[in-house]
């Protein structure tokens, strides 16, 4: 049983590091689930002294006014060590206090100031109250508590007030940033009721006797968040300085105010003890004598007194936490997949070093260029464009061009009596071939320069596409930005190689024909022609018209060819190629580039920055929390 008080202890530690107070930071919160007990009540109730009374060490400050302005969450732990000593959270690892030692009262009083100065510390010395609480954890051997309680944890709230607003505002008010007057009253009475509205909280609700009952600011604020009064505790504090002729057994049987659960009564030290240092052991020793001796209360005695409370509120506590661990364990696995989920749509956290932001960078350009790899082979879609450049477009412009108009009968015979100049041609028109030729297959550039650039605009846009599918780089504007460009750089310069190499194909062609076709090309004599024909013979419409259908079929089988090489070169400068090194150049000067440069690529939004730290935060107390949860069921 112990263990588990000890878990909830070591989770409401975890709880305060990691930064959950189940406040409205918009995160699961694992505070609201954890049981706890709080001790509430008015003004100089008692509720300082009560808890000084569970400890047995006088160490909570004390003054006039509110001297509690922040929730203080107290655990004790029992240890096996021969020394006591008080550790702050905000002060990690840090022993504040041995209590065991001879200077005691210094020591405590270490405690007290730096309770006060870590309250100034959050509200600014502006005597404002915060919610946020101070851990303070107490450190005792095994039976050296003088109240022989288990470890617990109790949570110290300021203390609630019904003087008159006008008053205390005139000496406490604050102004907020608005410039409007808060009232401290109220700010204790909301936050008070946001620790104890909790379901999982269990209420010490301190009322002083020789106050009236139906005034008491705990019973009040209590019964309003938990009416059925099923986690309420009434304890009534300063017995021995009621009236004389008057007593509390009406209440402490249950008759005056009926609780679900027995009311305890109490005997702390006076404010006389206090300047007298009377000490807790003598004080302890003097209310069990109280009870004991009394007239009136002795038959209550076995169930009254700061001892018994502790042990009823450690027992309590014990069959409460055992209730809620499997809601507790089925609420943390769930948060820890909702965290884990959210921090995976966040991606990773840019790494401080050099190094690893290269690294970084690397990584995201590599997913990038998966990417843009399975857009070509067709895992994603896209690629199929390309095909339908060279399957239609190419072919259907091949189709489109005018060779007619090289080859009308004027032109054709333009051509070879330019090309014969003053000597004309003895057998074939051999320069006049060459020029009709080329003049046709030049035009073939401009379906292949449509091409190259018809197949450069899909790769930009799958590039772009790529970028956009790519995750990672949708955090970090910068680097998607440079990214591409240096793609969008690198498709434009595999473009113009792409050019080069295509319009090379078709000069290739234009400077070198093919012979065999024109050596298996039937001679004029073979067909049965005259070979001695006059000159002016050989420019006459039927000789022409043969050149140019002869011309013409020359250059088809070349455009059948290019038609081919044409995607080929284009596949090989531009789609092969960006394949394999699109951002080449880009890794070449990150290379080059100092880790200043390389964090201002990865420059995320600073908002996405602070809700990863804080789900991160969140997780690594949930994963605590199952693990510590998994110990303690296992055992
Ligand atoms: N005689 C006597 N005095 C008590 C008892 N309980 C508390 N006091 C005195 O009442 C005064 C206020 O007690 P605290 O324990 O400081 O009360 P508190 O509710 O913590 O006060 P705030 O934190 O300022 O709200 C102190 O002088 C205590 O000595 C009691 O049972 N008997």
């Amino acid at each position: 049983m112990e263990n588990l008080i000890s878990l909830v202890n070591k989770l409401q530690r975890a709880c305060t590091a990691l930064g959950d107070h189940g406040d409205e930071s918009a995160l699961p919160t694992l505070w609201d689930s954890l049981p706890s007990i709080a001790v509430v009540g008015g003004q100089s109730s008692g509720k300082s002294s009560v808890l000084e009374s569970i400890v047995g060490k006088d160490f909570l400050p004390r003054g006039s006014g509110i001297v509690t302005r922040r929730p203080l969450v107290l655990q004790l732990h029992r240890v096996d060590e021969n020394r006591e000593w008080a550790e702050f959270m905000h002060l990690p690892r840090r022993r504040i206090a041995d209590f065991g030692m001879k200077f005691i009262f210094d020591l405590l009083a270490n405690v007290r100031k730096e309770i006060q100065d870590e309250t100034d510390r959050e509200t600014g010395r502006t005597k404002a109250i915060s919610s946020v609480p101070i851990h303070l954890s107490i450190y005792s051997p095994n039976g050296n508590w003088i109240i022989a309680v288990v470890n617990l944890t109790l949570i110290d709230l300021p203390g609630l007030t019904k003087v008159a607003v006008e008053f205390l505002t005139s000496i406490l008010c604050f102004i907020t940033a608005e410039g409007q007057p808060e009232t401290i009253v109220h700010d204790i009475e909301n936050m008070v009721r946001s620790y104890i509205e909790k379901p999982n909280c269990i209420i010490l609700a301190i009322s002083p006797a020789n106050q009236d009952l139906a005034t008491s600011d705990a019973i009040k604020i209590s019964r309003e968040v938990d009416p059925a009064g099923e986690r309420t505790f009434g304890v009534l504090t300063k017995i021995d300085l009621m009236d004389e002729g008057t007593d509390a057994v009406d209440i402490l049987e249950g008759r005056a105010y009926r609780l679900k659960y027995p009311w305890v009564g109490v005997v702390n030290r006076s404010q006389a003890d206090i300047n007298k240092n009377v000490d807790m052991i003598a004080a302890r020793r003097r209310e069990r004598e109280f009870w004991a001796n009394s007239p009136v209360y002795s038959h209550l005695a076995r169930r009254m007194g700061s001892e018994y409370l502790a042990k009823m509120m450690s027992k309590h506590l014990e069959s409460v936490i055992k209730s809620r661990i499997p809601g507790l364990q089925s609420l943390i696995s769930k948060t820890i997949g909702e965290l884990e989920t959210e921090l995976s749509r966040l991606g990773k956290p840019v790494s401080t070093d050099a190094g690893g932001k290269l690294y970084m960078i690397m990584e995201i350009c590599r997913g990038f260029e998966q990417i843009y790899k399975e857009h070509l082979d067709g895992i994603r879609p896209g690629g199929d464009m390309i095909y339908s450049v060279f399957d239609n477009q190419l072919p259907a412009a091949i189709k489109r061009l005018q060779f007619d108009r090289n080859l009308s009968m004027e032109n054709v015979r333009k051509l070879i009596t330019e090309a014969d100049g003053y000597q004309p041609h003895l057998i074939a028109p051999e320069r006049g071939y060459r020029r009709l030729i080329e003049s046709c297959l030049i035009s073939m550039k401009v379906p292949a320069e449509a091409a190259v650039d018809a197949v450069h605009a899909i790769l930009k846009e799958l590039a772009q596409k790529s970028i956009r599918e790519t995750v990672e780089l949708r955090q970090y504007s910068t680097l998607r930005a440079e990214v591409s460009a240096a793609a969008v750089e690198a498709l434009e310069r595999m473009r113009d190689e792409s050019k080069r190499a295509t319009l090379q194909l078709v000069d290739m062609e234009c400077g070198y024909l093919t012979v065999e076709f024109f050596r298996k090309l039937p001679q004029d004599a073979e067909k049965g022609g005259n070979p001695t024909h006059s000159i002016f013979d050989r420019y006459n419409d039927a000789y022409l018209r043969r050149v140019g259908s002869t011309v013409l079929q020359y250059v088809n089988m070349v455009c059948a060819a290019l038609r081919h090489s044409i995607p080929k070169s284009i596949v090989y400068c531009q789609v092969r190629e960006s394949k394999r090194s699109l951002l080449d150049h880009f890794f070449t000067e990150l290379g080059g580039k100092e880790a200043r440069a390389l964090g201002r690529m990865l420059d995320e939004d600073p908002a996405v920055i602070q809700r990863r730290t804080s789900l991160q935060r969140r997780l690594e107390l949930y994963r605590t929390a199952q693990a510590e949860i998994d110990a303690i069921t296992w055992k």
